[in-house]
């Protein structure tokens, strides 16, 4: 048998019924961690934070709340923290100090290159200001995921399955999905394409999908998730893992959409599924040091 992970139809069905086709709603930010002035400062915060959203579990202290926390009190305390000149300034121990994190982060390296990577591209193409990607995109959200992975190749979320692209874009869509969030939909984060954003393929989504019964692993890949073994990133399966999350909540949407008539978003069953599986430590997940997710 092979290793890749199964659909099931059946468990699906039963956790729509049981919700009876509403999807409990969470709020943006119900953790309440994130900046947020209602003006382009936010805008350049939720850039940087999900330019360095990946990878947090190779540090069993270290969360995304960590990440989010600690860049809006750099901002609280110098407003031109995130000014694209500073982040191509930063170096690793900078980046640590900043986040008041107390010893090398994960994949750190990367996560500086990331930061100089999207202050040179700010300055270069959008005169410093994440603000302005936003006002390029013309209120679609696809748009600007397009123009964030034209410009920004750290947010090419991609790899190669059996000879065919598959692309991700976990991080440029969860960009996305936080303007709409923090501005409620208006301002920044003014979309008419939300529909069209799917779940952000995370290491949690999985996780929760597979706990609920909905994603069934062949018992090798079960034993090697649960003896947190790693996963390499870019093989198959881990894009399995990942493209079958956005497959089993898209089904879930459509479910929903002829059973109970009702139109949901991914991204409103991403955020669900997403603070059960954070409020849920024990939880096992896949393990690939990746600078996607
Ligand atoms: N699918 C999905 N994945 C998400 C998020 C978020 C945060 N979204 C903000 C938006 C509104 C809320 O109020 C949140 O604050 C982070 N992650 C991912 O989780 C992992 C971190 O886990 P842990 O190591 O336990 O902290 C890591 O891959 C990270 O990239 C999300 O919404 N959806």
């Amino acid at each position: 048998m092979g290793r890749e992970p199964r659909f099931a139809r059946e468990e699906l069905e039963k956790i729509v019924d049981n919700i009876n086709g509403s999807i409990p709603k969470v709020e943006w930010d119900f953790e309440g961690i994130h900046y947020f002035d209602n003006g382009p400062l936010t805008v350049q915060y939720l850039f940087v934070l999900d330019a360095l959203n990946f990878c947090f579990w190779p540090d069993k202290d270290l969360s995304y709340d960590h990440l989010a926390l600690g860049l809006k009190a750099a901002l609280q305390n110098d407003k031109s923290a995130l000014d694209a000149d500073r982040l191509q300034s930063y170096s690793g121990p900078q980046l640590r100090e900043l986040l008041n994190w107390p010893r090398p982060l994960p994949l750190e390296e990367e996560r500086v290159r990331l930061l100089h990577e999207v202050g040179l591209e700010l300055e270069r193409s959008f005169k410093g200001e994440a603000a302005n990607i936003v006002k390029s995109c013309g209120n679609s959200a696809v748009t600007l995921v397009a123009l964030v992975a034209r410009h920004f190749p750290g947010f090419r979320d991609h790899s190669l399955y059996k000879g065919h692209q598959v692309f991700l874009y976990k991080r440029a869509q969860i960009f996305a999905a936080d303007l709409w969030g923090a501005f409620k939909g208006q301002g920044y984060g003014r979309f008419y394409d939300m529909s069209s954003i799917t779940i952000f393929a995370d290491y949690i989504i999985p996780a929760v999908l597979r706990k609920l019964g909905v994603l069934k692993y062949s018992s090798a890949l079960s034993n090697s998730i649960d003896s947190n073994d790693e996963i390499a990133p870019g093989s198959e399966e881990e894009v399995e893992i990942r493209a079958c999350s956005v497959h089993a909540v898209e089904k879930m949407r459509e479910l929903i959409e002829s059973k109970f008539r009702k139109q949901v978003l991914s991204v409103e069953m991403d955020l669900w599924l997403w603070s059960c599986g954070v409020q849920n430590r024990s939880l096992q997940h896949h393990r690939t040091l990746s600078i996607y997710y």
